[in-house]
Parts: structure tokens; sequence; C-alpha cells
């Protein structure tokens, strides 16, 4: 039992609640049924091959994608009738597999970006400048100094997003999602295109992340080392169905998994393991 009293202890609720999603586009049925749960400070890894419906679940949960069926609860509330500009302000922040940047803007004003949905102030107080935003933008420039220290922006603070190498840009992306404030994250594919020294790295940088802003993570990765090292519980794809759910230790050896997914995969082998 995940939830509830279990062994005279009482368990978390779980932060997200996702329960029964169906998503189809014309005649392909990209997420059947999918069904599981997040507890507060966990890290979940979502996996699957390619077209397993990753991506369309990110979607389903930040909102990209309104029309799927079924029902996802954030912090007990139900998404459904959210638009999805309420997203980052109810806690739900998210990084791209293709990166999201504004290319001409710097590192700094991208990650500032992140931070207006946390605004209190209204147009009014801007319009006449009122001190309590002058302490707002104070706080928010703060906030975006500690992320460019923490993510090691430094030395590009003031360097065009778009002009930096990938796994950088990665970086600024990741701070603007923390810049939300957040407290569930959604990573997408974030060793995508990093070599191992910055995969080992990443993994470091995402356990350090969790423990200082107190988040929960959902992690799509193709990396299966990375995959297998950092989560807490592991749910597993194919087709759009869920196969498997469980610890890592017991994902890896589920045989359907393995059939569609580990067993054919290049990615799976010694040297991500000893990650
Ligand atoms: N906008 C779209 N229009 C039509 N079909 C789509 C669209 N987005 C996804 N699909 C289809 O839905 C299915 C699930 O795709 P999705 O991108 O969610 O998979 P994924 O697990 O994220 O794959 P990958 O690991 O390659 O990113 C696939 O069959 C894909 O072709």
């Amino acid at each position: 039992m995940k939830y509830g009293v279990s062994g005279g202890r009482r368990q978390p609720k779980p932060l997200l609640e996702v329960r029964d999603i169906t998503a189809r586009f014309g005649g392909v049925v990209a997420l059947d049924q999918v069904s599981f749960d997040v507890a507060p400070g966990e890290i979940c890894g979502l996996i699957g091959p390619n077209g397993a419906g990753k991506t369309t679940l990110f979607n389903c949960l930040s909102r990209l994608y309104a029309s799927h069926s079924g029902e996802i609860r954030f912090a007990g509330q139900a998404l459904g009738a959210l638009p999805q500009h309420r997203m980052a302000g109810l806690g739900i922040g998210r990084t791209f597999q293709n990166l999201a940047l504004f290319r001409t803007l710097t590192v700094r004003q991208n990650i500032a970006v992140g931070t207006t949905c946390r605004r209190g102030t209204g147009w009014l107080a801007h319009a006449l400048r009122l001190p309590a935003v002058a302490r707002e933008e104070l706080a928010q420039a703060a906030r975006v100094d500690e992320l460019i220290d923490l993510l090691h922006l430094g030395d590009v603070a003031d360097a065009p997003a778009g002009e930096l190498p990938f796994g950088t840009q990665k970086r600024v992306e990741l701070a603007r999602a923390l810049a939300s404030s957040p407290r569930l994250l959604l990573l997408d594919e974030p060793a995508c295109g990093l070599n191992h020294q910055e995969v080992d790295e990443l993994a470091f940088l995402i356990r350090t992340l969790r423990r200082r802003f107190a988040l929960t993570v959902l992690l799509v990765e193709h990396h299966m080392g990375l995959v297998m090292a950092l989560s807490d519980n592991i749910v597993a794809l194919n087709f759009g169905r869920k196969v498997a759910e469980g610890l890592p230790a017991e994902v890896r050896r589920d045989p359907e998994l393995v059939k569609a997914y580990l067993g054919e995969s290049a990615a799976f082998n010694q040297r991500e393991l000893a990650l």
C-alpha cells in the first residue's frame, strides 16, 4: 500500500495523481488509460521506447494538450478546468526536449521570465512604481542570481542564450523552470545530447535541486543509467499503455518491459548502470 495508513504509519498523499489518461491524435492512441501517483519529494522516472507516449503525457500534465480524457490532480486540485498559463503559478514547472528558450534574450533575462508567474503586484502598482514593486523586483533578482550561481551560469549570464552550447542551454532552461518556484518539476530528456561527464554532473545536480527546493520530479529519460540511479519509482509506457511500475530494481527485471524496451536498447549498458 503506497498511500494511506501502512504498518501503523501514515503515508503522504500523492502530489500528482494521474487517472485513466487517454489521448488520441486522429487514429493514433498516444496514451491509453494511464494511471499512476507521484508522492511528494519523489523522483519518478517515466520511461519507454520512442513513441511510447511520454512527451504526450508531459503535455497533458502541463496542459499543452487539453483534449484528453481522464483526470489529473495536483496537490488535490483537478487540473481539468485550468488554462495552460496557470500551471507555473500553481507550482508545475517543466523543461522541453527540444529547448524552448528566447534565443536573443540573455541567460539572465531568460531566467527572469520564469519568475514572472510569482508576481504579486498588479499593473497599477507597477504604473505608480509603489515600494512593493521595487521590493518584489529585488527578490526576483536575488532568485535569478541564486539560480545562476547554483547552475554555474555566471560566466555566460549576459550572453544571448541562443549562442551557447547545447548543454549550457539545457542548464538555462532548467534554471528558468526553477525560477517559477515549482513544487513539481517535469524534466523532458534532460540528458539528451550530454556527454558522460555532463550526465554525471546532471545526476548530482538533480539530487541537489530536489533537496534544496523540496522538489518532486517527474523525469522522462532514455538514459537508463540516469533513470535507474535517480528514480525512487519508475513508470514504464509502451504504445501508450503502462506496462510496468515499481522500484528501479523491480522494473529493470520486468519481463514485459525488457521485451518492449530494454532488450532492444543499446543504451542499457554497463557504463550507464555504473552511474
Ligand atoms: N502532435 C502530434 N500529432 C500526431 N501524432 C502525434 C503527435 N504527438 C505525438 N504523436 C504520436 O503519439 C505517439 C506518442 O508520441 P510521444 O511523442 O508522446 O512519444 P514519446 O514516448 O515521447 O517518444 P520519444 O521518446 O521519441 O520522444 C506517437 O505515435 C506519435 O507519433
